[in-house]
């Protein structure tokens, strides 16, 4: 062992020795904030003396109260950031950094040696730093500079300075395993050990191997949307998580996690990488998917189909009658074009068009639809439209209270009077004496009126109509919907063509509705028009929202939650080569999302490079789709992928089971079989049931499993296995142009073995992938 080693090890040590000070010290800190928050929380009312008899009573009580929160709050804050500091120092006992720079700033004459960990350490002066956190300005020289020229950005401006040397380390529990110069290695070794281990059931930082490109996403702080488009394992995710967590370091004073929202797409991608924040010592930002946001909008109102359900349809169907009307519709429903239709349509039912719903009562109307249209049609149409809504609303109300006085009189209300039992009976006498001022003690000399009685039932009766007035329930939003499609001619006022295959699409649009199902494609359009009309519900407390696997949303989609998130910078990362949805045609690439928050405020950063897979299977893949040629791999050996033509399924089951034993055998963690379909991995997995432990991944699985997994391809998105195996990659299953970015996403989800089986004739997306680049067995 060298010299140099060993003096690093030293320093190791003497760097873990103070970590582990510090810890001892912040336990019992912890330990005293707990106990803290528990007895305040414990004498909480103790403390406050409720007194409301006079004014300054119940302002002192008030005061009193104010104070207590305030000081549950100081301390609830403090032990939750003691106890997160706590979490990152007790990380940092295991590996307390993981990067060198010597970084000589200019005018000195003597380098700094930068140390890089998860967190920042200084000595017990609290003047030197032992460590700096990766997040920290001059950090980012360690990830953006080779040896020689280079600079940092500070708050305070540029640091101009010369880049010495840089090293890596590997500690592992405290042991420093080795360490690369890597100014002078070609190269990455860290990086190849890390990308060569197995997979874990969580996804992990990468804070440590960040790559320059990378690190630009990390770091971008310009403009109101980023979007990051990337091939296949590039490090989108990665980047993105690392994102956020740069993000809540350096506006620590401003930003907290809930003001951040991942749209993720599924509920198993959220388990697979909620590790990453809490391993950076950052707390989780709020994850959800769009499909929940729909249902949490829309579901009491409507079934809404569920996007995979969406999806199965359309990868399973094609022989039925409608499929081709239905593909049309997604992809129309998806488009700008339909978005601008139904703003010009909304902006219509300024003149004409409402569609409203009568007002009855006990089987008697009270205002009928046709009334509550004249009526809203009689208002002056200069009006704000959400002003003549209101008018609308107050002379329903109006008209509410007219038929309260009628129905006062009519024998129901006697009969209702006499059903009341004893309990109601009081309760009613006992809250009319008190609306006539009668005090606790005095009630019972109040002589309780019949007429009172009888309008306080009425009231009652008529509470839930008024309510529905209120919140503008006599309108027939989901009629003003369907009105775009009873009539297919109507919609070509607002749009300059409208697909071939309208009239199949109006009428499917139409019978779902009536069935008071919401086609997924018809969800957004649907939540926009009833936002239009009745005012949007936007969310400003969020700050950044980052959009993972975009090429899955609409133009549509994407104009809705700009509108929904008026404050919040934008983040979007995806790949079009991915795009596995049928509306994901319309957008081709992110161009279209320019316009959104126009090009000033627009930056797009690509990446190229690929990590997740060894370069033979990135070979293979990129073949598969145009322009593939343009991704780079990242030098990392293994075994070509292998396809093996068989002639039947109970071969292909034999053949798939022998691959898993042999597979296990080598050691690997995660085996995934991957089929076209929720419909085709079913099969799969009844067949391969003898394979011990294998499992089943369903749209709804909430934990990402290892082991093996049958799993739908569309489902495997954004996940990576150890092993992957196509089930069947025949002509049968993929003969279809359209399925070349499912193939293309499934394969790209392995990380060192691929192996493809095909029933029959191979499918011909696999034409372009040459003998040199696939092994055909
Ligand atoms: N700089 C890096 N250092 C270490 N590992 C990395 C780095 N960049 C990416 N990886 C690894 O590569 C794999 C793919 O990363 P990630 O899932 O973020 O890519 P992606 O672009 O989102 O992929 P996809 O679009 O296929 O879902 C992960 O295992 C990730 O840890």
């Amino acid at each position: 062992m060298n010299s140099e080693f060993q003096q690093e090890q030293k320093r190791v040590d003497r760097v873990i020795e103070t970590i582990t000070e510090r810890i001892s010290r912040l336990e019992k800190d912890t330990s005293r904030h707990r106990n803290e928050v528990v007895q305040i929380r414990k004498h909480f009312w103790d403390e406050v003396k409720v007194n409301v008899d006079t004014f300054d009573d119940y302002l002192e009580t008030i005061i009193g109260l104010r104070q207590e929160a305030q000081a549950l709050s100081v301390s609830q804050s403090t032990h939750r950031h003691a106890s997160k500091r706590l979490a990152a120092l007790r990380r940092m006992q295991e590996i307390p950094y993981f990067g060198r720079i010597d970084f000589m700033e200019g005018g000195t004459s003597t380098p700094e040696q930068v140390y890089i960990g998860i967190s920042t350490l200084t000595d017990e002066s609290g003047e030197h730093f032992l460590i700096y956190d990766w997040r920290a300005p001059v950090s980012s020289v360690y990830y953006d500079y080779q040896p020689g020229p280079a600079n940092y950005v500070t708050p305070g401006g540029v640091i101009e300075g010369q880049l010495e040397k840089k090293w890596q380390y590997l500690i592992r529990g405290g042991t420093l395993q080795s360490m690369f110069d890597t100014s002078l290695t070609i190269g990455d070794e860290i990086l190849q050990q890390v990308l060569g281990k197995g997979t874990d059931k969580h996804m992990h930082n990468i804070v440590a191997t960040i790559q320059q490109e990378q690190n630009r996403i990390i770091r971008h702080d310009r403009g109101r949307l980023l979007i990051v488009h990337g091939a296949a394992g590039s490090g989108k995710t990665s980047a993105a998580l690392q994102r956020i967590a740069y993000l809540l370091y350096k506006y620590r004073d401003s930003l907290n996690a809930d003001q951040i929202i991942l749209f993720s797409p599924n509920s198993m991608f959220n388990s697979y990488v909620s590790n990453v924040l809490p391993e950076l010592g950052e707390e989780n930002m709020q994850q959800v998917t769009f499909q929940e946001y729909l249902d949490h909008r829309l579901s009491k109102q409507f079934q809404i189909e569920h996007p995979y359900d969406q999806l199965e349809y359309v990868l399973t169907a094609s022989n039925t009658p409608v499929y081709k009307s239905r593909v049309a519709s997604i992809r129309f429903k998806a488009s700008t074009a339909f978005f601008e239709a139904i703003h010009s349509y909304r902006k219509s039912l300024e003149l004409a068009g409402m569609v409203f719903k009568g007002i009855s009562f006990r089987g008697t109307s009270i205002v009928t639809a046709q009334q509550i249209a004249d009526r809203f049609y009689s208002h002056d149409t200069s009006l704000r439209f959400h002003n003549r809504l209101e008018k609308l609303k107050d002379w329903l109300i109006k008209q509410i209270e007219e038929a309260e006085k009628a129905e006062r009189k009519k024998p129901w209300v006697q009969e209702e009077i006499e059903l009341l039992s004893n309990e109601e009976y009081h309760e009613a006498y006992t809250y009319l004496a008190k609306k006539r001022g009668f005090k606790e003690e005095d009630i019972a000399d109040y002589d309780m009126e019949p007429k009172a009685l009888a309008q306080l039932i009425v009231r009652q009766k008529l509470t839930p109509l008024r309510k529905r007035i209120r919140a503008f329930r006599f309108i027939d939003i989901k009629g003003i919907y369907k009105q775009l499609f009873v009539d297919p001619l109507q919609i070509q006022q607002w749009l300059e063509k409208t697909p071939a295959e309208w009239t199949d699409i109006c009428r499917l649009t139409v019978n779902a509705l009536d069935e008071d199902k919401l086609l997924y494609e018809d969800a957004t359009p649907f939540l926009l028009m009833k936002e239009l009309i009745l005012g949007f519900q936007t969310n400003s407390s969020i700050k950044h929202i980052i959009v993972d696997e975009a090429q899955d949303y609409s133009p549509f989609q994407f104009e809705f939650l700009k509108r929904l998130f008026p404050w919040a910078k934008m983040t979007v990362l995806g790949d079009f080569n991915q795009a596995i949805f049928a509306h994901a045609s319309e957008m081709v690439d992110f161009q279209t999302l320019t316009s959104l928050y126009g090009s000033a405020e627009t930056n797009v950063i690509n990446l190229t490079r690929s990590y997740r897979s060894t370069k033979p299977i990135i070979e293979f893949t990129r073949r598969l789709i145009p322009n593939g040629d343009r991704i780079v791999p990242f030098e990392r050996d293994g075994k070509r992928p292998v396809l093996t033509q068989l002639s039947d399924h109970a071969d292909l089951h034999r053949c798939i089971a022998s691959k898993v034993a042999d597979w296990r055998q080598q050691g690997y963690h995660s085996i995934a079989i991957i089929c076209k379909s929720a419909e085709e991995s079913n099969r799969a997995y009844e067949a391969l049931s003898s394979i011990e432990d294998i499992k089943l991944l369903k749209n709804g699985s909430l934990e990402y499993e290892q082991g093996v997994v049958v799993i739908p391809s569309y489902l495997s998105k954004g996940i990576e296995f150890d092993a992957v195996i196509i089930y069947d990659a025949s002509q049968q299953v993929y003969g279809d142009e359209s399925l070349r970015r499912v193939f293309y996403t499934a394969c790209t989800r392995a990380m060192h073995d691929l192996q493809l089986y095909s029933v029959g004739e191979p499918s011909p997306l696999l034409q372009n992938a040459l003998q040199e680049h696939l092994i055909q067995a």
